[in-house]
């Protein structure tokens, strides 16, 4: 709703009321319209304030409402009354307005800001477009190159930002409806003709055909396949081109193609996902509202590799003191100066003074002595992490939480070593850590509901993006990888090229097919874990039974790959093949097509045309009858945890949703009976085998998404 009162005499004050974001819901949206035509109405009332209650102007449209039968007001009609209004209406903007938010501010004649308020229109991230006139007034106001610019990216802006953009008319430190007021005052009587932005004609830049098409090339590129943000820029063109009221038409068009499409369902199914991730809970019944953090000031990183860099970099960003150990001095020198660089790179993007002072280094254990938490990120070694560990335990002060950085190995077993073990939990961070917004908080059956909350809030406090998963191997995200990876390299076998299932994947929207990605984060990682598996054989024999590993079908190809010397990128020849040692851009190789065609000849395999539709079923599906498992195991709480792992840690398309959403929107009937028919016909690969938990949901009818929990934990209940 939103309360009406008269300040100062003569000022119509109007406060939206709908905690926590003041999201404009059907009761907002007529609380605005009544209101405005109460101080409208009202001779005593010069001018309007509005503003939004506990010092939040509005975070946009009631993004719940959209799964419903929207009722109440329009927002475009309630917006325009506002700007055609006789009397000056200004926006008091504290907090965010974003969205809808924006967009009622910009139908207002006239913005004050606080310098601490943040602004944008983040529908794209929705799968949308502002579609309350947004796409028409910000280019009216401040250009198309702007424009285009804040819309299709969806990124807010601060409060000085938007002043220099001309969003805001003004920016203050003080008390911004209080500013509001007293500056509606100060325009009371004056002319409004040049303060409505739908009466602006349109500023063009002179080349706008190219500019709109270099825009809509990018965007295209950036978009994989998602639609809002190619809308976005057909509405900002109509803007350029067409009278306001066409332009509003060409927007309502827009939107209403965007708004019933599955992307924009699975863009905003993600953002409630993302936050619902933070309401973690264990098996044991511990949950986040019951299980209080530990506060953090100082942190300990051991082991400055790539990834105890990147995590050294982010925990200093946050704020914390941290000391960074390593014991090799060369190592040491050379992460000091990367760590520097990247603090340096990163304040100089975001203007602000580096933090080098907040990092201390140290070749000696015993300099973590006095820190709250440690992070471990030695190498991936049971005996090296368990004796690091064991000489952390004697070295800290007690109470120190423990954590691990690693992304493989047994986070129990680590802590069974430990005098202390509800202290040790795993932080998967994905590389490079202090810019991948994914981190797997791993907790073991003996980890406290303490640690778990301490590790959980620290992944906050860095801007990750945290969910809390059981141990097993490869935790949630990596143990899905592997029947994905494992098919890709039977579709090879049996026919495919990389390049087949490269750009199959990237159609369906990944950035980088799995060859291409297992180029740059290099073939000799999952070599290397299936040497410790025991699934590397050197002396293979031909035939069939060459392809068979602990009683199961198994692909040798990234083996015989890294005994080449082919570890991708790094070394210029993988799955592809490239310039030289470190460059990027991937090339077809003839070397791997003949390889691929000598292997499967020596194996006796007769290679079969392969279309992409296969490609994506065998990979996305199997991967997905994993997820079904971790979710029957209690490895992840609900199918959200698992989408926004998948979506914010392996480039799963935001707007297909996440793998277990992507099933839903598929049918789960459809994903049970495509296993089936590839298990049928690879009896040999269990990963094909269908899950129960997915055969049980099919046939209780396919609930939707949001019921599967019940389903899990009435079977949970059961065993
Ligand atoms: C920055 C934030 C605002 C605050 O961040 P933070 O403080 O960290 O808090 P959060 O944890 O994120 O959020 C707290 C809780 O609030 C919930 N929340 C937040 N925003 C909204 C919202 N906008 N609506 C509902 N709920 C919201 C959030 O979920 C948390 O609750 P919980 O933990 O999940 O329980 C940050 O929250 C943020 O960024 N919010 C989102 C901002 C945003 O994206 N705004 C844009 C919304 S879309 C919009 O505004 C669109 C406007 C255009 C007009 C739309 C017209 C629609 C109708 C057209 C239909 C035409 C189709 C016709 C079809 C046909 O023909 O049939």
């Amino acid at each position: 709703m939103a309360l009406y009162s008269r300040v100062s005499g003569f000022v119509g004050l109007i406060t939206l009321q709908n905690p926590p974001v003041n999201a404009l819901s059907a009761a907002v949206r007529q609380g605005i319209v009544d209101m405005v035509e109460r101080a409208l109405g009202d001779p005593n009332v010069k001018s309007v304030v509005i503003c939004g209650q506990n010092g939040n102007f509005c975070g946009g449209a009631d993004i719940k409402e959209f799964g419903t039968n929207m009722s109440g007001p329009p927002l475009v009609p309630m917006i325009d009354a506002i700007e055609a209004a006789n009397k000056p209406v200004v926006a008091a903007i504290e907090g965010s307005a974003l969205g809808g938010g924006l967009e009622l501010a910009l139908g207002c004649h006239y913005r004050i800001a606080h310098s601490k308020a943040r602004l944008g229109l983040p529908e794209v991230t929705l799968g949308l477009l502002p579609a309350a006139g947004g796409t028409q007034r910000l280019p009216r106001l401040v250009g198309v190159p702007a424009a285009l610019n804040l819309i299709t990216t969806g990124r807010h802006v601060t409060a000085t930002q938007a002043l220099q953009l001309g969003i805001v008319d003004q920016v203050t430190d003080h008390n911004a409806v209080d500013v509001a007021v007293k500056f509606s005052l100060s325009v009371a009587g004056q002319s409004l003709d040049a303060r409505r932005i739908s009466t602006y004609p349109c500023p063009l830049p002179s080349d706008s055909d190219a500019l709109f098409e270099g825009v809509m090339q990018k965007v295209r590129q950036r978009a994989h396949g998602a639609i809002a943000p190619v809308a976005c820029v057909q509405a900002v063109r109509a803007a350029a081109t067409l009278p306001y009221s066409k332009g509003m038409e060409r927007e309502q068009e827009l939107m209403a193609t965007l708004f019933t499409s599955g992307q924009a369902r699975a863009q905003q199914y993600c953002f409630f996902a993302q936050r619902a991730v933070g309401r973690w809970r264990m098996p044991s019944g511990a949950r986040w509202d019951t299980s209080k953090p530990r506060p953090v000031h100082k942190a300990a990183v051991i082991g400055l590799g790539t990834m105890g860099r990147g995590i050294t970099v982010a925990l200093a960003q946050t704020g914390l003191s941290v000391v960074a150990v390593e014991t090799q001095e060369k190592q040491l020198m050379e992460a000091k100066q990367a760590v520097s660089g990247m603090l340096e790179r990163g304040a100089k993007r975001h203007g602000v003074a580096p933090t080098l002072d907040r990092i201390s280094y140290s070749q000696n254990i015993h300099a973590v002595a006095e820190v709250d938490l440690v992070i471990e990120a030695v190498f991936e070694d049971m005996a090296l992490k368990t004796e690091v560990f064991q000489q952390l335990s004697a070295v800290c002060k007690p109470g120190t939480l423990l954590c691990t950085n690693t992304s493989a190995l047994d986070v129990d077993k680590l802590a069974s070593k430990m005098p202390n073990p509800e202290l040790v939990v795993g932080m998967h961070f994905f590389a490079p850590a202090h810019v991948m917004k994914l981190l797997e908080v791993v907790y073991g059956p003996r980890s406290s509901p303490q640690a778990v909350a301490t590790a959980m809030q620290l992944g906050k406090k860095m801007g990750k993006v945290s969910v809390a998963v059981g141990n097993c191997r490869g935790f949630v995200g990596n143990r899905m990888l592997m029947p994905y990876l494992q098919q890709a390299f039977f579709l090879l076998e049996e026919g495919a090229t990389p390049e087949l299932v490269d750009r199959a994947l990237e159609e369906f929207g990944f950035p980088m097919g799995v060859f291409r990605m297992s180029d740059l984060s290099g073939l000799d990682v999952g070599w290397r874990v299936r040497k410790r598996d025991e699934l590397v054989e050197p002396d293979m024999a031909s035939g069939q039974s060459a392809r068979i590993r602990q009683g199961s079908r198994y692909s040798p190809l990234g083996d015989l790959l890294c005994e080449q010397g082919r570890f991708g990128q790094k070394t210029g020849r993988g799955w592809y093949q490239y310039d030289k040692p470190g460059s990027r851009v991937a090339r077809s190789d003839p070397w791997l097509h003949s390889f691929l065609v000598e292997y499967r000849a020596r194996h006796g395999l007769v290679p079969r045309s392969i279309d992409q539709q296969e490609v994506l079923e065998r990979c996305l599906y199997a991967l997905i009858n994993e997820g079904f498992r971790i979710l029957e195991d209690g490895i992840a709480a609900g199918p959200e945890d698992i989408d926004v792992i998948y979506v914010f840690g392996y480039g799963w398309p935001k707007h297909r949703g996440g793998p277990m959403f992507y099933a839903g929107m598929v049918g789960l009937a459809k994903v049970l009976e495509r296993l089936e028919h590839y298990q049928q016909a690879h009896p040999d690969v269990p990963y094909l085998q269908p899950c129960s938990l997915l055969r049980r949901l099919v046939a209780s009818g396919s609930p939707p998404i949001h019921r599967w929990r019940e389903a899990i934990k009435k079977r949970q209940s059961q065993l």
